[in-house]
């Protein structure tokens, strides 16, 4: 079995306010595929602030209401992943984790051992930041940081971030028309690391840059990531089902 990450960022699992259903259930049904494919999938799921929003909508700009809305929000995210992966004959199951797990050796052989054993029964991890308990200095805040812990600590070989962006560019193509695509980057310079955040949704957090830290992260680590839409996984299919490489970035060094 291949151990791999997917992370779903906020702005793929929401549309119009709410959850986008259809979204959720083709990312779930990829995965019902892929373990058929030999893959264990661990899943990093944003969405709880924009899930708890749904029904209360405080101002998210305090840092309080956005762990209330976490708060709210996560069961709910939970509850529909639940629903869906049980159409695939499929359990799920919610570990919810904070920055300061990654400093504590045992603390991180805990949570290893327990998704260990998660996979080993076939149940998907499905992991997002434990919001209401983490204090801001050590908080990841997006989940593309987060992610990337979680393929290096947990032992995956590859960390798929499937964002609102298809792929990684040369400049923003959302504001450059002649945008050119990147197909495999081995190396990323530090301006490009250090750049400013820039996402593209109310419910985002991290933009490209936090993707761009994650893949430099991986590629030290001698693992990979893969870059490709959330809207329309027929790139990512193709790279892990059929081994084809058509759109997407590989971060690989
Ligand atoms: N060079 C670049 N290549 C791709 N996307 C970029 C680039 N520079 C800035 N971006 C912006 O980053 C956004 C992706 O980040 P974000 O909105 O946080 O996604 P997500 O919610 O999927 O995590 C893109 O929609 C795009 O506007
Ligand atoms: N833990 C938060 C994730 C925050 C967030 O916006 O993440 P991302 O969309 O990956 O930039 C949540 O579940 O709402």
């Amino acid at each position: 079995m291949k151990r791999i990450v997917i992370k779903v960022g906020s702005h793929v699992l929401t549309e119009n306010g709410a959850i986008a259903k259809p979204r959720m259930l083709a990312l779930v049904q990829l995965i019902a595929e892929l373990k058929t494919h030999h893959y264990d999938v661990i899943l990093v799921s944003s969405g709880a602030v924009s899930a708890g929003y749904t029904q209360l909508p405080l101002d998210r700009s305090q840092v309080a209401n956005k762990q209330a809305l976490a708060a709210i929000g996560q069961p709910l995210l939970l509850k529909m992943y639940q629903e869906k992966f049980a159409r695939f004959n499929l359990l799920c199951s919610q570990v919810l984790l904070s920055a300061d797990v990654f400093g504590e050796p045992e603390h991180i052989a805990h949570a290893k051992n327990a998704i260990d054993t998660l996979l080993k029964n076939n149940v998907v991890p499905i992991i997002n930041e434990n919001d209401t308990v983490s204090i801001e200095e050590l908080v990841f805040g997006d989940n593309d940081r987060l992610s990337a812990h979680v393929a290096h600590y947990f032992d995956a070989s590859l960390l798929v971030i499937l964002s609102d962006i298809d792929a990684f560019y040369d400049k923003d193509p959302n504001k450059y028309d002649d945008a050119k695509r990147r197909v495999v980057v081995n190396r990323l310079a530090e301006d490009e690391l250090n750049a400013e955040h820039t996402p593209n949704n109310e419910f985002a957090t991290g933009g490209i840059v936090t993707k761009l830290q994650s893949a430099d992260f991986l590629m030290k680590q001698g693992r990979e990531m893969f870059l490709a839409s959330g809207f329309d996984l027929g790139d990512v299919k193709a790279f892990l089902v059929d081994g084809e490489h058509k759109g997407g970035t590989l971060f690989k060094a």
